[in-house]
């Protein structure tokens, strides 16, 4: 693991006071994260806490309300998903959105597929898809011209992963990639998931796993009642202290003032 606290320069992505509202329920309450390359940021929170919401929000499926959203430094305009994908932020959601007909290089390029003439580049796509799998050291997979249909779940994962980063994506958000997977499975994406922070990438990772968070995260930000309840580094805080943080919104000195949780409730 890196040093969480070495090369923390500027934050890649960051969220200054982001609220949402979906009608007259207020989610995020003057959200603020920070993310940084090259570390795997943990986003945990209970069931409704907002961490959908917030990821959504970065990718422009739910565009903020009010606040601000800085990538490299520099506030953005993120009003839909092709803005993110614009700055280099893919989302990698629970559903994969993987097709089950096609092998791994037609669902690598799905949407997006290179062409020779009115012809598919089946050649290129294929050598940049094996690539993508090489750096990432992915080794779990027979062939790249095997169907989707054929894969273990943890293949899946990895498969929609290394779409993710084929788009020389800068930020990648993961939601909850361990979550239907035995512990073999869970063990190759969770070490897929601090390769891709090894090569360079910020990972903003959803889950609910106490264990993921303190193998695979350099920072822990915990969303409580849709406020940012503690966003610091791993060796800075216990189990114990991220659980509090969860479901109580403090934990210590650390998190928000119980008088500011109460009121949301
Ligand atoms: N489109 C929507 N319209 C109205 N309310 C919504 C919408 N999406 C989410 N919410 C509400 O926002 C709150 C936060 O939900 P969200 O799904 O972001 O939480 P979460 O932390 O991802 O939870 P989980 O861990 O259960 O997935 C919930 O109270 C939910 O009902």
């Amino acid at each position: 693991m890196t040093d969480p606290q070495a090369g923390e320069g500027t934050p890649i992505l960051e969220l200054r006071g982001v609220t949402k509202s979906f009608g007259a329920i207020q989610v995020l309450h003057g959200v603020d994260l920070k993310v940084f390359p090259g570390q795997v940021t943990a986003l945990v929170g209970d069931n409704g806490a907002g961490k959908s919401t917030l990821i959504k929000s970065i990718a422009g499926i739910h565009p903020i309300d009010g606040g601000e959203i800085l990538f490299e430094g520099r506030p953005v305009s993120v009003t839909g998903p092709r803005d993110s994908a614009a700055l280099g932020i893919e989302v990698v959601y629970q559903d994969l959105a993987l097709a089950d007909n096609l092998d791994v290089v037609q669902n690598m390029f799905l949407g997006r597929e290179r062409k020779r003439g009115i012809l598919l580049d089946e050649a290129s796509m294929e050598a940049a898809a094996r690539d993508t799998l090489a750096k990432l050291s992915v080794r779990t997979l027979k062939s790249v011209r095997q169907l989707v249909s054929s894969l273990s779940g943890g293949q899946r994962q990895t498969v929609a992963i290394a779409k993710a980063v084929l788009w020389e994506s800068k930020v990648v958000i993961l939601d909850e990639p361990t979550a239907a997977l035995g512990v073999a499975q869970t063990r190759q994406v969770l070490d897929l998931v601090r390769r891709l922070a090894d090569t360079g990438h910020a990972v903003l990772y959803i889950t609910h796993n106490m264990v993921d968070v303190f193998e695979v995260s350099d920072r822990v930000a915990a969303l409580y009642l849709g406020r940012m309840a503690a966003d610091v580094p791993i060796s800075t805080v216990d189990r114990g202290q991220v659980i509090e943080l969860i479901t109580a919104g403090r934990s210590g000195n650390l998190g928000i003032a119980p008088a500011v949780a109460e009121a949301s409730i």
